[in-house]
């Protein structure tokens, strides 16, 4: 049988995932008889700057790293970071090294989608977004995808597996192929079929744009589910799209002078944040996909900063351990880790891990980070000024 190529979760754990040049580098300490005791920090930037992301991907970070014989401090997940450490490790160099591979994946990936959900959800804060870009990547990614789609504050996602291992149900109702399986001109039938057939708890959101005019499908579908219809999806394509706005709202008239002002209009199909902004007052929910599974991962290293206590680094990076401070004011800070920081800040890194035992569930809990993701976003005034 021909078999996947995804690298499976044990060669993760076990380390075998990892760069060949950490093997060498394991190798020619073991020669050389060191192991230092280093303290290892994962930044994107050294200095705040005033540009925000997100931070997701520590719940699978610490899965890799709990067991070891490390502490670990990290900011939580879905809290803004701007510069300086998010994740600071402690302890023989040989215990994590080949892990730097697979964990700065987990926080980059993770962090790049969370971050462009975000801008998403703060462009369109009272509308319904649902994440539909598990088709955009590698099916072994299709979790993270929507894990950070949830932790930068969408409503729900639509990927079947990735909500078993979440443990939230996937959403969604038809694509254009129900349709097309029936014919031009049955779109009725499908209709029918998919409100006969699917449970109940499952809205009816008939797709109104397969063969003919959205206004056209649309009034069919309220024809032919009745009172059982619960909102309509566009997802016009682009060569058809003409003024989105415009159709959007002839939809919605017409819906209105005919009394059916309670189906919920949906659209979907290339979406980002301007578009939200644009359409946001005249719709109910967004699908966005590529714009949150293709976002480019955050540019995290890994970085020894201090060697047996004393201060250490590459140029252009700081040494010595460090700690992230915000201020009343959402401006963030870097300082030394055995210093407080500016009068007034708390420091937003916590202790993680601790002699290999994980020691703050809430940090990496899904419902805790979106709510940190939503309330960070209004402290620091995330997106306002797009
Ligand atoms: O464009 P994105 O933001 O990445 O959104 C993801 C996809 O979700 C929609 O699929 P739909 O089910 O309507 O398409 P299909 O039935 O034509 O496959 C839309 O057409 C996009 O192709």
């Amino acid at each position: 049988m021909t078999e996947f190529d995804i690298v499976d979760a044990a060669a993760i754990r076990d380390g075998r995932a990892t760069d060949a040049y950490f093997e060498r580098t394991e190798a020619a300490l073991e020669h050389a008889g060191r192991n230092p005791r280093v303290v290892a920090e994962v930044t994107a930037d050294q200095f705040p700057d005033g540009d925000f992301e997100l931070f997701a991907g520590l719940k699978d970070a610490v899965a890799l790293l709990e067991g070891r014989d490390i502490d670990v401090d990290a900011i939580p997940e879905g809290r803004l970071f701007d510069g300086g450490p998010v994740m600071r490790i402690e302890g023989p160099y040989l215990t994590f090294a080949r892990l730097e591979t697979s964990l700065l994946g987990f926080l980059s990936h993770a962090s790049g989608m969370a971050t462009a959900a975000l801008d998403c959800r703060v462009a369109a804060p009272d509308s319904q977004v649902l994440s539909f870009g598990a088709r955009h990547v590698h099916p072994s990614m299709t979790a993270a995808v929507e894990r950070s789609a949830l932790v930068g504050g969408f409503d729900g996602f639509s990927h079947v597996a990735a909500g078993d291992l979440i443990g939230r149900e996937a959403s969604g109702t038809m694509p254009h192929a129900l349709s097309i399986c029936f014919g031009r001109g049955e779109q009725e039938a499908a209709w029918r079929a998919f409100n006969e057939a699917v449970d109940e708890a499952v809205p009816r959101i008939a797709l109104c744009d397969t063969y003919s005019d959205e206004v056209d499908e649309t009034l069919r579908a309220v024809d032919a589910l009745g009172d059982r219809l619960d909102g309509v999806r566009l997802d016009t394509t682009g060569s058809r799209r003409g003024d989105f706005r415009h159709i959007i709202r002839e939809v919605q008239w017409e819906l209105d002078v005919r009394g059916h002002d309670d189906v919920d209009v949906y659209v979907s199909g290339g979406l980002g944040p301007a578009d939200l902004r644009e359409l946001r007052d005249v719709v109910d929910g967004f699908g966005v996909g590529g714009y949150v599974s293709n976002a480019d991962p955050v540019d995290f290293a890994l970085d020894i900063v201090a060697v047996e206590g004393e201060p250490a680094a590459k140029r252009g990076k700081l040494s010595g351990a460090k700690d992230v401070y915000r201020t009343a004011d959402g401006v963030h800070a870097v300082g030394l880790a055995d210093r407080s920081g500016p009068d007034g800040a708390e420091s937003l890194m916590e202790p993680v891990i601790r002699d290999g035992e994980v020691v703050a569930d809430d940090a990496f809990d899904l419902a805790a980070a979106t709510e940190r993701a939503l309330a960070d976003a209004e402290t620091v005034g995330y997106g306002t000024n797009e």
